[in-house]
């Protein structure tokens, strides 16, 4: 059992969003490792944060990747910070992994809206992503097999790119 596609890129890059609508068009379920945290720990992940700490996330979330690769049949997605870990990216090997990218001025205004995100949630978002970006696109790179540019595009082009890409496209 393997992911037909597992989707990863910073924050707002709509991971989620397009990750449902991929799923749906090809006819395979959708998996969020964020979701599967959220339901391990029983609580959000901001609650997380504050009351664990970010590497306790970061334990809990190599575990939830490990965990949808081996067991997960359709789309994947994952958090933005899961290819931080050298053990992820190398779980990824083999794998279709389709990198959502966005640029910072279209990240922050796609995150702003919601307070879920506790590394966002500073002072300075536009500054913290700037540097999540800087510290993360090598990373992203590193592992994907598919780079889509999602700033102009709507999830539903989003889809098309991806699976215009792969030759994967189901009929209209
Ligand atoms: N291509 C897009 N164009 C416009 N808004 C988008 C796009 N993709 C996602 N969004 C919006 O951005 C926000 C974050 O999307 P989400 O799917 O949660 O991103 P991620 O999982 O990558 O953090 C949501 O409000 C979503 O509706
Ligand atoms: O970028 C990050 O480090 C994080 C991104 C979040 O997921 P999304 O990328 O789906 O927002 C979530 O996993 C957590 O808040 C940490
Ligand atoms: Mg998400």
């Amino acid at each position: 059992m393997t992911p037909k596609f597992v989707v990863l890129g910073p924050p707002g890059a709509g991971k989620t969003t397009v990750g449902v609508l991929l799923a749906e068009r090809l006819g395979v379920p959708f998996r969020d490792t964020d979701d599967d945290i959220v339901a391990a720990a029983g609580k959000p992940i901001s609650d997380i944060f504050t009351d664990d700490g970010e590497p306790a996330f970061r334990a809990m979330e190599e575990e939830a990747v490990a965990e949808g690769l081996k067991t997960h049949d359709g789309v994947l997605a994952l958090g933005g910070g899961a290819v931080m870990s050298a053990t992820t990216r190398e779980r990824l090997a083999g794998h279709t992994v389709v990198f959502l990218n966005v640029g910072m001025a279209e990240g922050v205004r796609r995150t702003g809206m919601s307070s879920a995100r506790p590394l966002l949630a500073g002072v300075n978002p536009r500054a913290t992503f700037k540097s999540l970006l800087d510290a993360r696109l090598p990373l992203y790179r590193e592992v994907a097999t598919i780079e889509v540019v999602t700033d102009d595009l709507t999830p539903d082009q989003v889809v098309d790119a991806v699976l215009g890409t792969t030759g994967t496209a189901q009929g209209t």
